[in-house]
């Protein structure tokens, strides 16, 4: 039996984007209707950021006792149990699925339907066999792994992110294609897990990110014994004698065969457009997603895309961030523009990489090389750091005209944690003259940050006419 719902707000996908629409609109007492065709939680719960922090961390833990002899800890035999490592990602994951659960949702006020979603025409939906005409849609259907065209490819298992996580004995030998976020976080972890990690990337490691210090998460993570093949290119896959996998890989070191035990494959994402009716609803779209405007509107007016499908930025902050903005406008109807120069990201390898605003070259590029002013503190200057042994990497603060805070780029320990406070300044438009003046609690990583401002000011005790008015006002006692 069909039913037809006319709700105020239909939106399409339960994961971070999605969600945060449809819980902030119920909580203002707005009729919305969501409509999710898998698990609840999307991308980030299940497949994407909860199990590789959980997975990470678990690397962690058996780093940490691997390397606890300089503090005079000395743990022998580390064994990793892998089934136990699973078993903990996926009650990590079960920790946090209530809070995105259909029951939850339904008791917020939010009807949900299980079903595939197809617009038929401008404003109508079709869920399973329920049809929605809404005043407004929002498309939040997220991304998925994109696969390359490398021959073979589809005659061998291999794994993404949304397979990976179900292993419960580490590969003996992972081989990952790819070294963006998804390839250097799962890589670094399994090496720590105990697997044997070979990384091909056909370009360099974390490229998206300023070259000087992805280079240095590239280097530690070679240290710890993860082969990292830059420049490679995958020319065909193949099975291996067994049950295992060859690559044929070529790069400035010739060509060969790679042969592991396990193939991950992270060399990017593909919105998930497919299916959607996106032509019967007038919604534009391309290869890297749906086309909307700076206030997340597409095409059609009355339907808005936001997160890892508007072909952006792809975060789960970023997908609630563009949640935030259709909310203003959907219920206020206040104008909202999304702002990308106050977006923050981190990769969360060991040492963690954070960065928020402009890069250098960004900066320079908008408000001429001449205008824009780098400055930097090594943790090794930390006391903090020190104590923890953890003195790898900096604090980098871009500096904008009239000294205003535009970009920065932390490296190393607690990296994610540090940048929130950055992601503030800039959000906030906060000057370097602030980020030098406030309290910083001592010792703490993040005082690197006030450190870092401060050097701005490096030269301030040469100034001659300074100096002269200190002499002259010591003279009144
Ligand atoms: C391994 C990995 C690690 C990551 N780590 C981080 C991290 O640490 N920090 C971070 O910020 N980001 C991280 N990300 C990125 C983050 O997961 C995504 O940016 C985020 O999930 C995007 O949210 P979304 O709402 O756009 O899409 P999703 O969370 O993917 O949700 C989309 C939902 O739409 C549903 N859907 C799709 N099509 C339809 C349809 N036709 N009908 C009904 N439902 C549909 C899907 O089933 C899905 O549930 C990671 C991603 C991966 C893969
Ligand atoms: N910590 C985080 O916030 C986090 C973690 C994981 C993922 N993510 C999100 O997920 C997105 C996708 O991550 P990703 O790592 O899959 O994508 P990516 O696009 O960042 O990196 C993919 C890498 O694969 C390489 N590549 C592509 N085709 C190849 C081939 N045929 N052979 C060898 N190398 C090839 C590319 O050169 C690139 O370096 C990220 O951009 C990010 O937005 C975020």
């Amino acid at each position: 039996m069909s039913r037809n719902l006319t709700p105020d707000i239909c939106v399409i996908g339960a994961g971070s984007g999605g969600l945060s629409v449809a819980a902030a609109a119920a909580a203002f007492g707005v009729e919305v209707v969501l409509v999710e065709k898998g698990a609840m939680g999307g991308d980030c719960l299940n497949y994407g950021c909860v199990p590789s922090k959980a997975l990470i961390a678990a690397g962690k833990a058996a780093h940490h006792a691997r390397t606890s002899s300089p503090f005079g800890v000395h743990a022998q035999g580390v064994s990793v149990d892998f089934q136990r490592v699973h078993d903990h990602v996926h009650e990590v994951i079960a920790a946090i699925a209530p809070h995105d659960s259909a029951e939850r949702f339904e008791s917020l006020g939010v009807t949900v339907i299980k079903a595939t979603a197809q617009f038929v025409d401008g404003r109508t939906l079709v869920a399973g066999d329920t049809r929605i005409r809404a005043r407004r849609f929002v498309i939040a259907t997220g991304s998925s792994p994109a696969l390359p065209p490398i021959p073979g490819l589809d005659q061998v298992p291999s794994l993404t992110n949304e397979t990976i996580f179900d292993l419960t004995a580490c590969p003996e030998h992972l081989i990952v294609i790819g070294a963006g976020p998804i390839g250097l976080e799962l890589a670094q972890a399994h090496r720590r897990l105990g697997a044997r990690v070979t990384v091909i990337e056909a370009e360099t490691a974390l490229a998206k990110e300023d070259p000087e210090l992805a280079a240095e998460v590239a280097a530690q993570i070679r240290a710890e014994g993860v082969e990292l093949l830059e420049g490679a290119r995958v020319g065909e896959v193949a099975a291996a004698d067994g049950s295992g996998i060859r690559v044929r890989v070529s790069d400035a070191a010739g060509e060969r065969w790679v042969s592991g035990s396990h193939l991950l494959v992270a060399t990017g994402r593909r919105p998930n457009t497919k299916g959607l009716g996106l032509d019967a609803a007038g919604v534009a779209h391309g290869r890297g997603g749906i086309t909307v405007g700076a206030d997340l509107r597409t095409k059609n007016r009355r339907i808005y895309a936001i997160g890892d499908v508007a072909g952006g930025l792809q975060f789960t902050h970023v997908a609630g961030y563009h949640a935030g903005i259709v909310i203003r406008a959907l219920l206020f109807r206040l104008p909202a523009r999304q702002n990308p120069d106050i977006l923050p990201r981190v990769t969360y390898t060991d040492p963690e990489f954070g960065h928020v605003g402009l890069s250098r070259a960004e900066a320079e590029a908008r408000f001429g090389a001449g205008r824009v002013r780098q400055v930097s503190v090594p943790f090794s200057d930390n006391d903090r750091a020190q104590a923890e042994r953890r003195t790898l990497g900096e604090v980098r603060l871009i500096v904008g005209p009239r000294g205003r805070l535009v970009g920065a780029d932390v490296l190393g320990a607690s990296a994610g944690e540090i940048v929130n406070l950055l992601s503030l300044a800039i959000s906030s438009g906060l000057k370097v003259r602030d980020l030098a003046s406030f309290v910083s609690p001592y010792p703490s990583l993040s005082e690197a940050v006030r450190r870092a401002a401060i050097s701005l000011y490096a030269g301030v005790p040469e100034n001659p006419w300074l100096r002269r008015l200190v002499r002259f006002l010591a003279r009144f006692g």
